[in-house]
């Protein structure tokens, strides 16, 4: 653990992911947080221009229940920043990174619009949620342009990876329910 100007950082079960929890400034007018600050994330990670390196920012809203999930990208993959900007989601990562200390492995996390924890993914893990409240809003910077043919991802509901959902869905995107099984996505990525 350390502390940078604020900004508590975490390890986790999973190699190289981080957790990141700001301290919000709170007064009667209701908050004000920072949420991002390039000077610092390069710091924590050693890696001067890494920040810079975060092209795109997206955001998602869901409604209660939704699962969007679980993702990952072929190629060299993408680093994200994600975080709850409005509600609460449960977030799933899963290590595919072949040779990783923690490849297969998964661990889940509450990100909320109380805590501002956010998460540092590195490239190299399949990446899912599920909204936990009536409207959930994600917020996500990734290091490369979206490529929807880079896409890969395992089915929400594997019988491999048994992710541990709060409930079961609401909704899923048809293109969730279609990916395929945990044994396709290891030939897909040559593992
Ligand atoms: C992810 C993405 C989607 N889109 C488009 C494609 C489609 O028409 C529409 C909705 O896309 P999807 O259904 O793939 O959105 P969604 O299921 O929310 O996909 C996201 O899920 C979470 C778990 C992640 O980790 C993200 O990286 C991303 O994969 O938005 C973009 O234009 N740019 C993007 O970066």
């Amino acid at each position: 653990m350390r502390h940078n100007r604020g900004v508590r950082i975490d390890t986790t079960d999973l190699a190289d992911v981080l957790v990141l929890t700001p301290e919000p400034h709170r007064d009667e007018r209701g908050l004000f947080t920072r949420t991002f600050d390039a000077d610092e994330f390069d710091a924590h990670l050693g890696s001067p221009g890494a920040a810079a390196r975060f092209v795109q920012d997206s955001q998602s809203r869901s409604v209660g229940g939704v699962i969007r999930g679980m993702h990952g990208r072929l190629g060299r993959g993408e680093a994200k920043l994600v975080r709850c900007a409005h509600g609460a989601v449960h977030d799933v990562l899963v290590d595919i990174r072949p040779g990783s200390p923690t490849f297969g492995r998964q661990q889940a996390f509450r990100l909320d619009d109380e805590t501002f924890r956010h998460l540092y993914v590195p490239p190299g893990f399949l990446h899912g949620f599920q909204a936990l409240t009536d409207v959930a809003d994600v917020c996500y910077r990734i290091d490369r342009p979206h490529d929807p043919s880079e896409d890969i991802g395992v089915r929400w509901d594997d019988a491999h990876l048994a992710i541990n959902w709060p409930t079961p869905p609401t909704i899923v995107s048809p293109r969730d329910a279609s990916a395929g099984d945990w044994a396709a996505l290891l030939a897909a990525i040559g593992a």
